[in-house]
């Protein structure tokens, strides 16, 4: 079922944490709610799961006005980056908890506990306690504990917030999965910008208790809203009076139309891609200062092919200049 933000505002004190917030968040749906911190993504996901209430405004759960219902009646499943585990229960008991509440046929409870384990793949784990678990796999357990009384929605606040990268990285790729599986109605808080284009299919990026832009990840990359969001969701190099990402940078040995000359005074390669910097011989604005230098990103290959090594003189241009496909550029300052 979808969820519907009307009109929501949310203060503390004299601080304002959201400021007229408008969503519809689609039913079945994977959406991230992403901003930097204290953007206000946990005020927004607890005044969904009924923590926290809105001064003004209203939510709608499947058409249903939940604004003043507690959490207990919202039926809303929630994951958290600590999660709280019942430390002396086993998995299995864990998961069972919430059905053995409802007071669950037995059987039955067993059949559904089975059916979650092997959902987050825990099968071999349910006689171990939680401690016994790694991070990873406990944050598996609470999604089982969460799912196990087929929530209508499924809150997520920076579920995979305490892990190390590449726990993190698997645990993604197992939520995408898992959400094809199940379909429940799922929102996540995340300040990570890969995190959220990699697994949300919507992506609502907010700053300052605002919503700047919703999407999906090739939109919000692709044709960034504001200025904000070109920002904050990839990295971003000025040239003249343009803003671009490291990747539309073109390098060439030559000048070429729209190029500027300077050199490379740093080159690191990470895997397969290596990065520049370049410092230009002048600035190719008439913005005044010093100009930064100029951030690249190229493959190992395009490097390889133009043989460049540290301290070789090169011409640099932003890809558009080239003709090529259409990239994203903003002028500084333009503040749309
Ligand atoms: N109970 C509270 N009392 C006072 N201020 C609060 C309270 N809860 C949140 N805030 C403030 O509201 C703002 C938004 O907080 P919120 O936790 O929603 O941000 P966030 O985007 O989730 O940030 P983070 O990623 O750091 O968790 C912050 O400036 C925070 O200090």
């Amino acid at each position: 079922m979808g969820i519907e933000i009307h009109h929501v505002r949310k203060t503390f004190g004299s601080f304002t944490a959201l400021e007229d917030i408008r969503l519809s968040v689609p039913s079945g749906g994977l959406t991230a709610l992403l901003g930097p911190s204290g953007s206000g993504k946990t005020t927004l996901l607890r005044i969904l799961g009924g923590q926290e209430e809105p001064d003004a405004g209203s939510v709608y759960l499947a058409g249903r006005d939940v604004t003043r219902l507690p959490a207990q009646q919202r039926n809303i499943g929630f994951v958290f980056q600590h999660y709280a585990a019942f430390t002396h229960m086993t998995v299995a008991k864990n998961v069972a908890f919430g059905l053995e509440v409802r007071k669950t046929p037995k059987a039955q409870v067993r059949r559904r506990v089975q059916e979650l384990l092997e959902l987050v793949q825990l099968e071999r784990f349910g006689d171990r306690l939680p401690a016994q678990l790694s991070g990873g796999q406990r944050q598996r357990m609470a999604l089982a504990r969460a799912l196990a009384v087929d929530p209508s929605v499924l809150l997520l606040d920076e579920p995979f917030g305490a892990l190390d990268a590449k726990v993190r990285k698997e645990l993604r790729d197992w939520l995408r999965q898992l959400h094809e599986e199940v379909h429940v109605t799922s929102v996540f808080v995340t300040h990570d910008q890969e995190e959220a284009l990699e697994v949300a299919d919507t992506v609502v990026v907010m700053n300052q208790g605002r919503i700047e832009q919703v999407g999906t990840p090739e939109e919000i990359y692709d044709h960034p809203a504001s200025d904000f969001v070109f920002g904050f969701i990839g990295e971003v190099t000025r040239f003249g009076e343009l803003r671009l990402r490291p990747h539309d940078v073109e390098v060439t040995l030559d000048p070429e139309s729209g190029s500027h000359p300077g050199r490379i005074t740093r080159l690191t390669r990470i895997g397969f891609e290596v990065r520049l910097e370049v410092v230009l011989d002048s600035d190719p604005g008439s913005l005044g200062g010093a100009h930064p230098p100029v951030n690249v990103q190229l493959s190992r290959t395009e490097s390889q092919a133009l043989d460049l090594q540290q301290w070789d003189a090169i011409w640099v241009r932003p890809r558009a200049a080239a003709g090529g496909r259409e990239v994203e550029v903003l002028r500084v300052g333009a503040g749309r």
